[in-house]
């Protein structure tokens, strides 16, 4: 079966700006890849890049198995959803009305949402915990209740690879814990994720693979206590060893999830 996601020999950036080159992963179906690094090394770029919002400088970006320039936007709306760093939104939709929104590639063009679709969108926002939300104008809920939103809209597309952007950024404890078991369970229903984090312990956690995006480069991609070792956070995040490991006992006081392997 091809990857899920795919990117051989890639560079990055803008006109003009380089931000990274030498990118060679793949991401394969029920796995979960956490992607790690400093400010501005270009997580995101990266992401935008994997999902055809942003031409590479060189190489090739395949998403499940074909080149991402060859999808139409419909039928790779239907199989890639897509959680962007939180933004506070302009229009006043309702939250089901987001959520429903990512069920639009499926929905036949001038036809109204049926109610299948509203009981998905329901279902994804109750699986988050934030069905209380249903009826509430999007701008006018708060930057954590509109993290979880932009996720449920993902969920909602019933997608194969899910892109998620810093999801837990906004969220308390309580919630980025609800976060990431969710993204556990996604797993197990086969969906590939590709999502970064500002916390290794997240990573830890969740991930059957870590990715270390250092400026201009992949310094590192394999399981996750091969690769998030503290020599190595400290290099990526230009830090003393000696302070990432006092932080580690923090986070290794948490049962460290192990994830089942999907079976391919
Ligand atoms: N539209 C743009 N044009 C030119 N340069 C950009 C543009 N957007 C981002 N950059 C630059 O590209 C680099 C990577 O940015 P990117 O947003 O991908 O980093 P990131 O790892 O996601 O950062 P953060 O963790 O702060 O969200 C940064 O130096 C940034 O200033």
């Amino acid at each position: 079966m091809s990857a899920a996601v795919e990117a051989r020999d890639l560079a990055i950036g803008y006109p003009g700006r380089r931000v990274g080159a030498g990118i060679s992963l793949g991401i394969r179906a029920g796995e979960v890849l956490c992607l790690l690094g400093p400010n501005g090394s270009g997580k995101t770029t990266l992401f935008k890049t994997l999902l055809g919002l942003l031409p590479p400088l060189a190489g090739e970006v395949r998403v499940l198995g074909e080149p991402v320039a060859d999808w139409s936007r419909a039928a790779f709306a239907r199989k890639v959803g897509y959680v962007p760093q939180a933004h506070a939104g302009i229009f006043p939709f309702t939250v089901e009305d987001i959520v429903l929104m990512g069920r639009a590639a499926r929905i036949e063009r001038f036809a109204a949402p049926s109610r299948h679709d509203r009981e998905i969108a329901a279902d994804c926002l109750a699986a988050l915990g934030v069905d209380h939300l249903r009826t509430r104008i999007y701008t006018e809920i708060s930057g954590g209740e509109r993290q979880l939103t932009l996720i449920a809209r993902a969920l909602a597309q019933e997608p194969a690879l899910l892109v998620m952007d810093e999801p837990t950024a906004s969220l308390d404890f309580g919630n980025q814990i609800r976060v990431l078991d969710h993204i556990g369970r996604l797993r197990r229903r086969g969906i590939a994720v590709f999502m970064s984090t500002h916390q290794p312990e997240h990573a830890l956690r969740v991930a059957d693979r870590i990715a270390l995006l250092a400026p201009g480069r992949l310094a590192g991609l394999g399981a996750p206590a091969e690769v998030a070792t503290p020599d190595a956070l400290a290099a990526l995040y230009g830090v003393d060893a000696a302070a990432v490991a006092a932080s580690l006992p923090a986070f290794s006081r948490f049962p460290q999830h192990r994830p089942e392997r999907h079976a391919s």
